[in-house]
């Protein structure tokens, strides 16, 4: 099976990278979307993010046999309560969160009579809005799929499909797994992101003016991630919360381990860390995935330094 009108929830990097990837890659296939916000939608029309732009929520999905939620975590229910109506019964529904066991309880609830399919690109830039989208986001990325047992195969393979035909190289994970690594790949080195800059910015009166001027360096990429979206991420931790904190104990622990070898003095615990995690970067390059993209070393990828080299969002 394969999707013949896709309609996209929630018009911003996300769901009008989806938009901008589908008229360059599936262009036989409708494209229609709606978002709660008329700014957005307005905005939308205007860089032609979709082919249709409709003011109601269930006027967006009638006819569709693919609907993507791409909406903050925390409003996934609302959005799908929003497009119930207008759903068709055999319209598979998915979504593009950062998190999926929460997401996936909580669209189950909402649409119990409709089939969903869990999904999670894994790839974004810490820019949001209509404005933000661009057709190659998802080229060379992974996009993690996590049906739930009952789900039909034929469904999972149409959606795996359409994920590639965007450019995605897709995996099917069980979503408490999804959230664990994902935790730990994603989400707390956001965290850590925004509680280093908050630190430095607190400092401002040892510091000054410093913390611009010598951010050239480390503390510049960081500056980009904690830059990200205030709501997307407070909803990511907010719905990811068992996995986070798991994997923060750990963190905490290894972090404890360094503050003691700092304090004691001990360069040799230091320099067997950093030493191990120099070759764990290096093995990454030598097999040529650098940024773990699934086929990043084939030569036709984007090399994305941080925010310099991001495609100009255009329509
Ligand atoms: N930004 C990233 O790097 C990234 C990467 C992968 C996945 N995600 C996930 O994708 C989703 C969207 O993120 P984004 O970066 O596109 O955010 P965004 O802020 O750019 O866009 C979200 C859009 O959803 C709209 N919206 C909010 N509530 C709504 C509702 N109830 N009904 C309809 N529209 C609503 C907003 O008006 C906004 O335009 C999130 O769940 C996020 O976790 C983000
Ligand atoms: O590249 C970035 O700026 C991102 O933050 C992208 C990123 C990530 O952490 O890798 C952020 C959230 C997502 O759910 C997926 C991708």
């Amino acid at each position: 099976m394969t999707f013949s009108r896709v309609a996209i929830v929630g018009l911003g990097l996300l769901g009008g990278s989806i938009g901008l990837a589908m008229r360059e890659h599936l262009p036989g296939v409708a494209s229609a979307g709606w978002d709660a916000d008329p700014a957005v939608r307005e905005r939308a029309r205007e860089r032609g993010l979709v082919a249709t732009i409709a003011d109601d929520p269930a006027e967006a999905v009638r006819g569709a046999d693919l609907v993507i939620l791409c909406v903050p975590v925390g409003a996934m229910a609302q959005a799908a309560h929003a497009v119930a109506p207008g759903l068709s019964p055999d319209c598979l529904v998915s979504d593009v969160g950062s998190s999926k066991q929460g997401v996936a309880g909580a669209l189950e609830q909402a649409l119990p009579n409709h089939a969903i399919i869990p999904a999670h690109p894994v790839a974004g830039t810490e820019q949001s809005g209509p404005d933000a989208g661009f057709s190659s986001l998802f080229h060379h990325r992974w996009c993690i799929l996590t049906p739930p047992a009952h789900a039909e195969a034929a469904q999972v393979d149409a959606l795996a499909a359409f994920w590639r035909a965007l450019g995605a190289t897709v995996e099917v994970m069980e979503p408490a797994h999804h959230d664990l690594v994902l935790a730990v790949t994603s989400h707390i080195p956001h965290l850590i992101a925004y509680t280093i800059v908050g630190t430095a910015s607190d400092l401002e009166e040892v510091t000054r003016s410093e913390v611009i001027k010598y951010s050239a360096g480390g503390f510049r990429d960081f500056t980009r991630i904690a830059a990200s979206d205030p709501t997307m991420w407070r909803d990511v931790f907010l719905h990811n919360r068992d996995a986070v904190l798991a994997m923060l104990g750990r963190f905490t622990a290894d972090l404890d381990a360094m503050t003691s070898a700092i304090r004691e003095g001990d360069g040799q615990a230091m320099h067997d860390l950093f030493s191990r995690t120099r070759a764990i970067r290096r093995g990454i390059l030598a097999m040529g995935q650098d940024d773990a993209r699934p086929d990043f070393g084939r030569g036709d990828h984007d090399e994305r330094q941080g925010d310099e080299a991001e495609p100009p969002p255009q329509s």
